[in-house]
């Protein structure tokens, strides 16, 4: 059932980053598919290229750096390389506005941004993106939670030129069965494919931390979807979820990713909402 949007004023976004997932964002939102939410500026690497792009939107948008991003809007989306997530995020924290991000991972090694959305009174959002079931994970952290693990599954393409793989020197090219090419927490998961793994570390957040969340990588050649199983053990339920994700134009990122972020925009901005 579709959620029903409150009276409030427009919220403002900014969109940084415009490959996979901040394309198919800023297209949504440009042409009005979620009420109450105008998207009215995005940075790119490639100013040239955005501009060719914001061309073929349903309305213009401004093409700015990224630090001009914060005089536009209330609240910026994430969707650009980790390493630029400090960048993209501090102005509008530093302004008490929000954050939606997507390099999930980065926010283990800039602690800072927490302490400062909790210093200053901005909001950092981290949306369910490629996973499932975050709503029933924070509910068990209401509780006791005894474990969580969770196996990965991807194509080769979609975990190639991961620090790991490289670091170890593995090789996951013309393979014809699936090898596992880590074991480990999230926070090592997170440093070894800064890239491909950001719904692990929602998982810890949403859990038991990146300590304490295990995971196994496997790169299977058998597989054409993006295909994550987590199993939690708790003192309120017991639970199994697999997601099989369809790539997007990016074959590390799944098509549902823009789709969640939408989903959360929606929530925002509706007087009725469903989930936790
Ligand atoms: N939370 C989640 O569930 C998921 C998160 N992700 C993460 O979201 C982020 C974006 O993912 P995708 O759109 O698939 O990546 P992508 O690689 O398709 O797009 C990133 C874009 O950022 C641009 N960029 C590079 N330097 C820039 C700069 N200085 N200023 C502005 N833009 C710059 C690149 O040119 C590229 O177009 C990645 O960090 C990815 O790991 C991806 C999938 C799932
Ligand atoms: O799309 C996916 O399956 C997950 C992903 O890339 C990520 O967590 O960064």
């Amino acid at each position: 059932m579709t959620q029903v949007a409150a009276q409030t004023p427009n919220l403002r976004i900014a969109i940084a980053g415009l490959g996979a997932i901040g394309k198919s964002i800023s297209t949504t939102l440009a042409k009005g598919g979620v009420p109450g939410v105008e998207l009215t500026a995005v940075s790119a690497k490639n100013h040239d290229k955005a501009k060719e792009f914001v061309a073929t939107l349903a309305r213009p948008v401004k093409v700015l750096n990224i630090a001009d991003l914060e005089k536009e809007a209330d609240l910026v989306i994430e969707c650009a390389p980790a390493a630029l997530l400090p960048e993209i995020a501090t102005p509008f924290l530093k302004a008490q506005k929000q954050v939606i991000v997507l390099s999930v991972g980065a926010l283990l090694f800039h602690p800072e941004l927490i302490a400062m959305a909790k210093e200053q009174g901005g909001v950092i959002h981290v949306p369910t993106g490629a996973l499932i079931g975050l709503d029933a994970m924070i509910a068990a952290a209401e509780g006791k939670i005894h474990s969580v693990r969770m196996v990965t599954r991807k194509p080769p393409k979609g975990l190639a030129g991961a620090p790991h793989l490289i670091e170890h020197n593995i090789n996951i090219e013309g393979l014809t069965e699936a090898k596992k090419v880590f074991e480990g927490n999230a926070r090592d998961a997170a440093k070894g494919f800064p890239a491909n793994l950001n719904v692990v570390v929602a998982l810890a957040l949403a859990g038991v931390g990146p300590e304490n969340t295990l995971l196994e990588i496997w790169a299977d050649p058998a597989v054409v979807r993006n295909t994550h199983t987590i199993v939690v053990d708790s003192d309120s339920a017991k639970f199994t979820m697999t997601m099989e994700n369809i790539p997007s134009e990016n074959p590390k990122t799944g098509r549902i990713v823009a789709q969640s972020v939408i989903a959360m925009l929606r929530k925002m901005k509706s007087s009725f909402k469903v989930g936790t």
